[in-house]
């Protein structure tokens, strides 16, 4: 198998990430391969960030993000966490600058692991998200699930972190709606031509919510770090939250600053190195090295 490549399964809070190293190739990880190491419980994923070559000086690398469904993401904040781990280990760097779809990502870690990612300018045009019909105010948009009269969810605040997200805000346990049930039907709303980031968030005080997420091409997860922005934003947008607020997500919490000076998200949590191994990015054909997590904290890739 000389195709194959590096790759390392981490995750973000829970959150299932596999970074696979592109470097120095052509080629991309392809949505077959995708689907086939989703499909397998060793390598199961919410989002693969495929490291390629830098394309612009100044730049570490450009990343492609990729769903367990194979479809791309625009952002993934628990993911770039991962990234940031993983070539922090092998370069001794602390600060990256990377580039995606969405345009520049900035990330450092700091001195006690934990990692920061800056996910730049909240949007809010209904056209931005997007969504199919104008809203002139998306703090609050007509959209709810479950009967006519006395729907379970309603009036989601929406949002863009470069990926689109509906919040829907409830007063009850986050675990007492069936997000399983409405996620799917929510995330493939017509509302949503390019499908949606589903949550439901529970405001707890002015600085601290409860978060959960059906993601988009990837279903629940245990954290879902643009979620966090973007209930985070939409929580000081309505007056519901201040501007600097602990995101608790089911995998622990996740520390959301947004920012006065130039409106920047700024993300920080933990990345946790699990395991790696060897992949070929066009099959998905995969194989483990011996090393597995232990009290080894960070390992590059
Ligand atoms: N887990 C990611 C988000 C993935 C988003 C993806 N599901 C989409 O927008 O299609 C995060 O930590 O931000």
């Amino acid at each position: 198998m000389a195709d194959n490549v590096q790759f390392a399964r981490m995750n973000g809070l829970g959150n299932k990430i596999l970074v696979v190293d592109m470097r120095g190739r052509k080629d991309r990880v392809t949505p077959h391969a995708a689907v086939a190491l989703n499909a397998d419980p060793a390598t199961e994923f919410d989002q693969i960030m495929a490291i390629h070559d830098a394309k612009a000086a100044g730049t570490d690398a450009w990343i492609d993000i990729i769903n367990s469904d194979g479809s791309m993401a625009q952002a993934c904040g628990n993911g770039t966490r991962c990234v940031v781990q993983a070539l922090a280990a092998e370069t001794g760097k602390k600060a990256f600058l990377f580039h995606t779809v969405a345009g520049l990502l900035e990330a450092r870690e700091h001195e006690d692991g934990t990692i920061s990612v800056d996910m730049g300018s909240p949007r809010f045009g209904w056209n931005e998200i997007p969504l199919a019909e104008e809203f002139h105010d998306t703090r609050r948009i007509e959209l709810q699930i479950g009967p006519i009269d006395d729907p379970v969810l309603h009036s989601p605040s929406v949002a863009s972190m470069g990926n689109p997200h509906a919040i829907f805000w409830v007063d009850n346990d986050v675990w007492s709606y069936e997000l399983d049930r409405f996620g799917p039907l929510l995330e493939n709303h017509p509302i949503f031509p390019e499908r949606a980031n589903i949550s439901i968030a529970r405001v707890r005080s002015r600085h601290a919510m409860d978060l959960r997420t059906w993601e988009r091409g990837a279903g629940l997860t245990l954290a879902c770090g643009s979620a966090a922005c973007a209930a985070a934003v939409s929580g000081a947008r309505t007056g519901r939250t201040e501007r600097t607020v602990t995101v608790n997500v089911p995998g622990g919490p996740l520390f959301i600053e947004w920012r006065e000076r130039d409106d920047h998200v700024i993300m920080t949590g933990p990345a946790e190195w699990e395991w790696s191994g060897t992949v070929d990015p066009a099959t998905g054909a995969f194989q483990r090295d011996g090393a597995t997590a232990g009290d080894s904290g960070a390992r590059a890739l």
